[in-house]
């Protein structure tokens, strides 16, 4: 809305004058209502946002306050002279007597002093009014210069050289007043009011610098704006036009000077923009067609103080916005979106494995549901990529997410979104969920045993209706998603005993894939090993009996815990490893009766497998046995404890209790009910007679 200023001057003719320029300047957001005392007086005022009072003489003055009403903004006005004019001034030679002659001989006097305050003090000026009687007139006759503002009708005609200042300016002070009591600060940024300040004969510098900082920023804001390629359009609560950037321009094939100030029923009578009239009352994304062309149009609203200002249309055209969307899903695929695998990295000859993937292949050409069943570690999620990479839909988003790894209600915003506001820590403007982002892609769902019943109804309304539906939202978005699931315990099994949902089940188990455990892959162990030893970089060999340790294992974190073994393995740094560099955890796992022991033990391998802090007591313990074994007697641990006291290692009964429960454990002895006690096996024997070796060594 535009503003309102009463204008207050003595005489219609100055106030003629000044509206002239107040127009120039500010046509745009101000009306201007003239009063002056020679006219229609200041009596019956309109309710004005502000009022420049023009009067400054003191009996004026007064009388001009007591009409204005209370608590209103009011500038009282101080006047000076336009650059130009005041030139022909500063050339008079210094010491002159000169006229300066006004409507009144008190007008003349604040003309006078006005130049006086610019800086032009050098001339004795002498203020006349209209002349009412020849006897003043005569006093001046060897006067030659005259000096008027606007007034040279009184101007004697002895006077040689007249100077006109023309009419008198308000100065800078006045109009930033005027500026910042109306906020309407983006004035200062405009070529009217630039020029004008230039023109002015006195500058103030605060002023000066102030409109500098404004008409900067106006100026850097109207950069920025013009270069962002989104047609910015500002319209205020009166539906006027007050910003239209250069991508506007563009996108609608039309001037901003033509937009400017205008309506938006007069300029964009071919954009819904009217329900927006009062109060913003959506901020939905509308696809409008103007001259053929789509384009997208939202709002969004100005409030100050919680107050609406007005709104700014956004408008793109909608193929821009679409290349831009596929280049951000560009973006994502760089950023982890993106399926790393493909069947290639799935290492294995066995045919088990091999007849796996080529199904696997056969089903990356369908669109249907995929549900991967395998152990821990048997590389699900290495089939969902490659599963991904060779369908049509690989240059599309991959994205996964474990169901496991998350509470249900952060799953579900993580899979589904959320609108701003949704809950509380909802982020600012919502938040796409991995259904959007996996658009036109695949999602993975890993370990989705885990999804809470309530989560599995949601789902598989996505799956059926293929739409989403943000959490806090009404608004359906159309999703194409393939789904790949991956799980590790038998899903139709859950279903029978009511853990999975029966309807869940039938629609992701559209094409099942079950992978082989490594046991049951044994021929592939080696391969798969070198083949990790590869990735990693690593070339250590590995001995016999650690290749036949490997094959035989069981495996029970597939490939995961071998990969982790050699992992291990390269950490050791050793070129040829034996089952000694084997990490501890697994050794424990070993049975050992499968080994060979034909081979030299070290106190590593010694200490791996004796508690190494007790070393000597277990030691203790087995030679005993050795003797004893070789002497064909029998011993129980009371003897055992016995015949301690006697050495340099004491044992309790309790001691040897323990020590034989673990040597028991490890193979190397048996411990029988009744006479025959505790015997070492061979493994038992072989190992003390390794470690005598040593130690005489
Ligand atoms: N056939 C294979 N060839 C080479 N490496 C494999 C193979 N299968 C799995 N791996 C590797 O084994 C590790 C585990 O694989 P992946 O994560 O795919 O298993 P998973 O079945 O999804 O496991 P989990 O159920 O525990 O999530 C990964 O490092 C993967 O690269």
């Amino acid at each position: 809305m535009k503003k309102r200023v009463a204008v207050m001057c003595v005489s219609k003719k100055s106030n003629e004058f000044y509206s002239d320029y107040l127009e120039a300047i500010f046509a745009k957001t101000i009306d201007f209502f003239h009063y002056s005392l020679d006219e229609n007086g200041f009596e019956n005022m309109i309710k004005a946002d502000l009022y420049l009072v023009c009067s400054t003489s003191s009996n004026v003055f007064e009388y001009s306050m007591s009409c204005i009403p209370e608590n209103s903004n009011v500038v009282i006005s101080s006047i000076t002279f336009k650059k130009n004019s005041i030139k022909k001034v500063k050339q008079i030679p210094k010491d002159s007597n000169v006229l300066m002659v006004n409507l009144s001989k008190n007008m003349a006097m604040e003309a006078i002093s006005t130049l006086n305050r610019i800086g032009i003090n050098d001339i004795n000026f002498i203020p006349l009014g209209p002349i009412d009687n020849m006897k003043d007139i005569n006093e001046y006759k060897d006067i030659k210069i005259a000096v008027t503002c606007g007034e040279s009708r009184y101007i004697p005609d002895f006077v040689e050289e007249v100077i006109d200042l023309g009419g008198r300016v308000f100065t800078e002070r006045v109009l930033v007043e005027m500026i910042l009591k109306l906020d309407i600060s983006e004035i200062m940024g405009t070529k009217p009011f630039k020029s004008y300040i230039q023109e002015l004969a006195e500058r103030d510098y605060g002023i000066d610098e102030l409109s500098r900082k404004v008409s900067n920023i106006e100026l850097k804001f109207d950069l920025v704006l013009d270069s962002i390629d989104i047609g910015v359009i500002g319209i205020d609560v009166n539906n006027r036009i007050f910003e239209f950037n250069k991508a506007a321009e563009n996108i609608l094939h039309m001037k901003k000077d033509d937009a400017l100030g205008k309506t938006t029923d007069e300029s964009l009578p071919f954009m819904p923009l009217n329900v927006y009239k009062d109060n913003l009352l959506t901020n939905d994304v509308k696809l409008i067609t103007i001259k053929g062309v789509l384009i997208s149009l939202r709002t969004t609203s100005i409030v100050e103080n919680e107050n609406f200002k007005g709104y700014f249309a956004i408008i793109e055209r909608f193929k821009d916005e679409e290349d831009k969307q596929r280049k951000l899903r560009l973006q994502l695929l760089n950023r982890g979106h993106k399926a790393k695998y493909t069947f290639d990295d799935i290492k294995g000859n066995c045919p088990i494995l091999k007849k796996v993937k080529q199904i696997a292949e056969k089903m990356s050409k369908s669109n249907a549901s995929i549900l991967i069943y395998g152990e821990s570690g048997t590389g699900k999620e290495l089939f969902a990529h490659a599963i991904h990479n060779a369908s049509p839909r690989s240059d599309m988003p991959f994205v996964a997410i474990n169901c496991a790894a998350l509470p249900e209600n952060l799953l579900e915003s993580e899979l589904f979104g959320y609108e701003e506001g949704a809950f509380t820590g909802a982020k600012k403007g919502g938040k796409a969920g991995l259904f959007e982002y996996a658009h036109t892609g695949t999602l993975f769902l890993d370990e989705i045993e885990n999804m809470s019943q309530s989560l599995q109804v949601k789902l598989l309304r996505v799956l059926q209706e293929k739409e989403v539906i943000r959490i806090g939202s009404e608004k359906i978005i159309n999703i194409d998603v393939k789904i790949i699931a991956a799980s590790n315990e038998n899903i139709k099994d859950m279903v029978e005993q009511g853990k999975f949902r029966k309807d869940l089940y039938y629609r992701i188990n559209a094409l099942p894939i079950n992978i082989p455990p490594l046991r049951d892959r044994k021929d592939d162990v080696l391969l798969i090993t070198d083949e990790i030893k590869k990735s990693i970089g690593t070339s250590f060999e590995l001995s016999d009996e650690v290749k036949n340790i490997f094959i035989n294992y069981e495996w029970e974190g597939n490939i995961r815990e071998l990969r982790n073994v050699i992992e291990y393995l390269a950490y050791v740094d050793k070129p040829f490893i034996n089952i000694e560099d084997l990490p501890a955890t697994f050794l424990e796992e070993i049975n050992f009766n499968e080994i060979s022991y034909a081979r030299n033990y070290d106190n590593t391998l010694l200490m791996e497998i004796l508690p190494s802090e007790k070393l000597e007591k277990y030691m203790y313990v087995l030679k005993t046995l050795y003797n004893a074994k070789k002497e064909n007697i029998s011993l129980g641990r009371k003897n055992i404890s016995e015949l301690s006291k006697n050495s340099e290692c004491h044992l309790s009964e309790q001691e040897v209790r323990t020590i034989i429960s673990y040597l028991s454990k490890k193979q190397l002895v048996v411990v029988s009910r009744g006479r025959k006690g505790t015997e070492l096996t061979l493994k038992g024997v072989e190992m003390v007679e390794k470690k005598v070796q040593m130690d005489n060594k």
